[in-house]
């Protein structure tokens, strides 16, 4: 008997077993539980769209990510990680957020996830929109201290407010650099591009030391190059990941909000998470996927992959 005859942790139920369009929507039709107890990777859905700024939809995104997931394999054959026979994993479900306030829903958010960070299980988020990236790293923060950050988006995210208001998913990474939760030497921004405010938006992110990556400095390469840097630049300490599917061209993932021209494309976006490995990957997340723009379930199935890539990458995971 092989060991792959008598698994030792979660398996996500297999396309020989049951149909592909059968079986629990969960994330990879993976076992759900209640809570990460006994966890070492937990996928979370977070079911919002009340901070979003133009189209919204990304409440729908969880469920969706999930639908389209189950199309994923356990064994990744370019990287040979074989996260199911080296973790043990589970979708834990839903963060039950308060979806009339969005102020109260970032409290909800992070005491959701300093629970699930009290299991040392690692988080790996489905949204919903970015404005949820800011309570998860106020968790990440009080348990591992300030984080280096792989931020991958069309957008800075880093408005100083809108409308007036400092909570919107323009302005996750303004309000946790204002609270210490980033390690700014250790920050990069990936995929930035499009239109501003202002001509000098990106500026204010490099005056606080963040590394800013450009689409323009993108386009035509492989980025393997860059993350060798990135991952000199991260060195040993805890690294969260932020992935808003707006970073990957609209071609690739037109199901998003606030599109933007001339984006990553998916080979890219596979170097970037690919390219972490090897680092203190503490947790990530895939936001701003919008099913009502998502005719044919690509955009989700991009961010569902990608996830799944983000855990191919944790430490721990094996290779065969
Ligand atoms: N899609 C995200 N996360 N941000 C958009 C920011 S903004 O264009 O509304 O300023
Ligand atoms: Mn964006
Ligand atoms: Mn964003």
């Amino acid at each position: 008997m092989s060991e792959h005859d008598t698994p030792r942790f979660n398996q996500p139920l297999g396309g020989n077993d049951m149909p592909r369009f059968g079986g629990p929507a969960s994330m990879m039709r993976l076992p759900m539980q209640a809570n990460a107890k006994g966890l070492d990777a937990a996928f979370v859905g977070i079911p919002m769209d009340i901070g979003t700024s133009n189209r919204p939809g990304t409440r729908l995104g969880p469920r969706q990510i999930r639908d389209e997931s189950r199309m994923l394999r356990p064994y990744n054959m370019a990287t040979r990680a074989a996260p199911f026979d080296s973790l043990q994993v589970a979708d834990i479900g839903d963060v039950p957020i308060n979806t009339f306030d969005l102020k109260k829903s970032v409290g909800i958010i992070e005491n959701y996830y300093h629970e699930l960070l009290s299991h040392d299980a690692v988080p790996l988020t489905l949204g919903g929109d970015h404005t949820l990236t800011w309570p998860i790293l106020r968790a990440m923060a009080r348990k591992h201290g300030p984080v280096g950050l792989i931020h991958i988006d069309a957008h800075a995210d880093i408005n100083e407010h809108m409308f007036g208001e400092e909570v919107a998913h323009g302005c996750p990474f303004r309000r946790a650099q204002e609270e210490g939760l980033l390690d700014s030497q250790r920050v990069v921004q990936i995929g930035l591009r499009g239109t501003g405010y202002a001509a000098d938006d990106f500026d204010w992110c490099r005056e606080q030391g963040f590394r800013v990556v450009t689409a323009e400095q993108c386009w035509h390469k492989s980025l393997e190059p860059l993350m060798a840097e990135v991952r000199e630049q991260m060195g040993d300490g805890p690294v969260y990941i932020s992935f808003d599917i707006d970073g990957l061209d609209p071609s690739v993932a037109p199901g998003t909000g606030t599109v933007e021209a001339a984006g990553l494309t998916m080979p890219q976006g596979l170097e970037i998470v690919r390219g972490a490995q090897g680092l203190n990957v503490v947790g990530g997340d895939l936001v701003e996927v919008a099913p009502p723009y998502d005719a044919s379930g690509n955009t989700a199935l991009m961010g569902a992959t990608l996830l799944y890539e983000m855990l191919c990458v944790l430490p721990g995971v094996k290779r065969r």
